[in-house]
C-alpha cells in the first residue's frame, strides 16, 4: 500500500477492489469519514436508506479493514448526513471560502443579509452547501424567508453552452424586468437530468432578484414542506402562507420531492395566488411538469402553461469551459495549484455528466495535489478520479429483472404478479414491480401494461401514484423500494 495514502482512503481501495467498482460506486462513494477518535470511527452517508444496507452488510468489514490497515480496532458508527454537524478539520485542506445568503424578505428591505458558516464551508468541497445550510439554520420560523443561498451561484460564474442557452436566457430575462413589472414568462419552468445546473439558475434569479429590489424567495421543495409542517404545529400557517403571497418572486427549486396531499394543496394554493396576482414563479424539476405524476393534474398544468425549458446534457466544450472556470477560482484560493492544459481536457472528455462531477473531479485534484505533494499530470488525474470516470455502458433494468426481484422479495411466483388474482398480497407486490417499472426503465406505460398480463395503462398509472404517494407517507415502504432498486440494478 502507499504510505503517502491514509487509513481511510486504503480502506475505501479495499472495498473497492472487494466489492468491484459498480457496486462500490452505488454504496460507498458518498460515504464520508466525518470524525475518528481513539475509539470510534464516525461516517456519514447522506440517506437512511444507505445507511441500513451498510449497517447489515458492511460495518463489521469496515472495522476489520480500518484495524488491518491502522493498527488499531476501532468501532464505527453510522449516521445520516443531514441530522449531523460535521466537523471542519477533516477536510480543510480542500475547503474554500463559501458565503451563504439568506435574503430577508421584509417589505422594503431588499437587501440579503449575510451568514457566514464554517460548516457551509467544509461542506462546500462535497458540493453539500445547500442541504447543510438549511439543516443548520433550521429554525422553523425563519423558513418563509427562504433557503441559503450559495454565493457562487450566479449568472456570471455560470457557463453558457448550446445546452444551455435558453434556459440561461430566460432566467436572465426573469431576473433582469423591473420591480413591479408584469412577468413575461410565467411560470418559469427549467428541468434537467441531475447535476446539470437548475439550482445553479435558479439561485441566480434569486440573488439578482433580491439584489434588484425584488422580495425574493428562494425555497427547496423540502424546505416549503418542512416550513409549512412547522407552521402548522406552531399555529403560525396563516402567517406563513401571507408571507409566501406577498412576495415579488418565488423561486422552488427541486418540486418532484414535494409529497403529500395537504403540502400540494397548500402549493397548488400558494401557486394560484401568486400567478394570478402577477408574481413570478420560478420552478425547477427533474422532469415536465405533466411527469410529475404525484401532483394535482390542476398545478401540473398551471405549471405547464408558463415557459418550459429543459437543460441539456453539457456538451464537451461547455464541460471544458466550466472545468476552466472552476479551475480559474481555485487558483485565486491555491495559488500553487496548477492543472496542465491537457489534464482539463481528460476531465471534459472522460469525467461524468453532470456539473456536480466535473467539481468533485477537480476537488481531488487539489487534494492529492495538496496531501501528497505530487503535481497534477495526466497520470496523476487519471488514478486520482478513477471513480468519476463516466461508464460508456449505463446500467439497463429490465422488466424481467424487476418482476424476478420483487417476486423473491414478496416471496410470491412471477405467475402471479402477471395473472389477473386480486388478493392483496399479488395486489401489492404487482403494484411495487409496476411502480419499478415506471421509474426504472423507459417503457411507457402501456408497454408496461402489457408485460403486465395485458393490463390497461390506467391501471399503470393507477399503481405508479397510489406506490409513489404511499412511499411520502409510509417509511418502511419507502426503503423497502429502494432495497429493491438497487436489487434490480444489480441484477
Ligand atoms: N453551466 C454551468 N456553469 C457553471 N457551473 C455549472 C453549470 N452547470 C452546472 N454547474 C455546476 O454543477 C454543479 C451542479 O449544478 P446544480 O446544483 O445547479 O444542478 P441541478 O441541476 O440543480 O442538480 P440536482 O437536480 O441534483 O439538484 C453546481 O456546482 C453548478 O454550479
Amino acid at each position: 500500500m502507499d504510505s503517502a495514502t491514509t487509513p481511510w482512503e486504503r480502506v475505501r481501495q479495499r472495498l473497492r477492489e472487494e466489492i468491484g467498482e459498480e457496486k462500490f460506486t452505488s454504496w460507498f462513494a458518498r460515504m464520508d469519514l466525518d470524525a475518528l477518535t481513539a475509539d470510534v470511527i464516525q461516517l456519514s452517508v447522506p440517506t437512511r436508506f444507505l445507511k441500513s444496507w451498510i449497517q447489515e452488510n458492511y460495518l463489521p468489514r469496515i472495522a476489520d479493514i480500518w484495524a488491518e490497515e491502522s493498527g488499531a480496532r476501532r468501532r464505527v458508527d453510522l449516521a445520516v448526513r443531514s441530522a449531523v454537524a460535521r466537523p471542519v478539520a477533516l477536510k480543510a485542506a480542500i475547503v474554500r471560502e463559501v458565503v451563504t445568503e439568506r435574503p430577508e424578505v421584509r417589505p422594503g428591505d431588499a437587501r440579503p443579509q449575510l451568514v457566514r458558516s464554517s460548516e457551509a464551508r467544509a461542506s462546500e468541497s462535497r458540493g453539500e452547501t445547500r442541504e447543510m445550510s438549511a439543516a443548520l439554520s433550521g429554525a422553523a420560523g425563519d423558513v418563509a424567508s427562504g433557503s441559503p443561498l450559495d454565493a457562487r451561484l450566479t449568472f456570471e460564474t455560470f457557463v453558457v453552452g448550446k445546452s444551455n442557452s435558453l434556459a440561461f436566457a430566460a432566467a436572465k430575462q426573469v431576473a433582469d424586468s423591473a420591480s413591479g413589472a408584469a412577468p413575461v414568462f410565467n411560470p418559469l419552468y427549467l428541468h434537467a437530468a441531475v447535476g446539470l445546473g437548475k439550482t445553479h439558475l435558479l439561485q441566480a434569479i434569486a440573488r439578482a432578484g433580491a439584489v434588484g429590489g425584488r422580495r425574493t424567495t428562494y425555497l427547496t421543495a423540502e424546505r416549503f414542506m418542512y416550513g409549512f409542517v412547522a407552521a402548522l404545529k406552531t399555529h403560525s400557517a396563516i402567517a406563513f402562507k401571507d408571507a409566501l403571497r406577498t412576495i415579488d418572486t418565488l423561486v422552488i427549486d427541486d418540486l418532484q420531492f414535494l409529497k403529500g396531499n395537504n403540502l400540494q394543496q397548500e402549493f397548488c394554493h400558494t401557486l394560484n395566488a401568486l400567478l394570478d396576482g402577477g408574481r413570478q414563479v420560478v420552478v425547477a424539476a427533474d422532469c415536465l411538469p405533466g411527469e410529475l405524476e404525484h401532483l394535482d393534474e390542476r398545478v401540473r398544468s398551471r405549471l405547464a402553461g408558463g415557459l418550459v425549458v429543459e437543460l441539456g446534457a453539457l456538451e464537451e466544450d461547455l464541460r471544458l469551459e466550466i472545468l476552466k472556470s472552476r479551475y480559474q477560482t481555485l487558483t485565486e484560493q491555491h495559488p500553487g495549484f496548477a492543472v496542465p492544459a491537457p489534464v482539463l481536457e481528460f476531465l471534459a472528455r472522460s469525467v461524468g455528466q453532470s456539473g456536480r462531477d466535473l467539481d468533485g473531479a477537480l476537488n481531488k485534484l487539489l487534494a492529492f495535489n495538496q496531501l501528497t505533494g505530487e503535481p497534477v499530470t495526466l497520470e496523476m488525474a487519471e488514478n486520482a478520479v478513477k471513480d468519476l470516470i463516466r461508464p460508456t455502458d449505463p446500467k439497463r433494468v429490465r422488466v424481467d429483472d424487476i418482476l424476478r426481484v420483487v417476486a423473491k422479495h414478496y416471496n410470491v411466483s412471477r405467475a402471479d404478479l402477471l395473472s389477473q388474482r386480486r388478493t392483496a398480497t399479488v395486489v401489492k407486490p404487482r403494484q411495487i414491480a409496476m411502480y419499478l417499472a415506471k421509474t426504472l426503465t423507459l417503457r411507457s406505460l402501456p408497454e408496461i401494461g402489457r408485460r403486465f398480463g395485458g393490463r390497461d395503462h390506467t391501471t399503470v398509472l393507477h399503481a405508479v401514484r397510489k406506490i409513489d404517494g404511499l412511499i411520502g407517507t409510509d417509511r418502511v415502504l419507502a426503503e423497502e423500494i429502494e432495497v429493491l432498486k438497487r436489487l434490480a440494478l444489480e441484477a
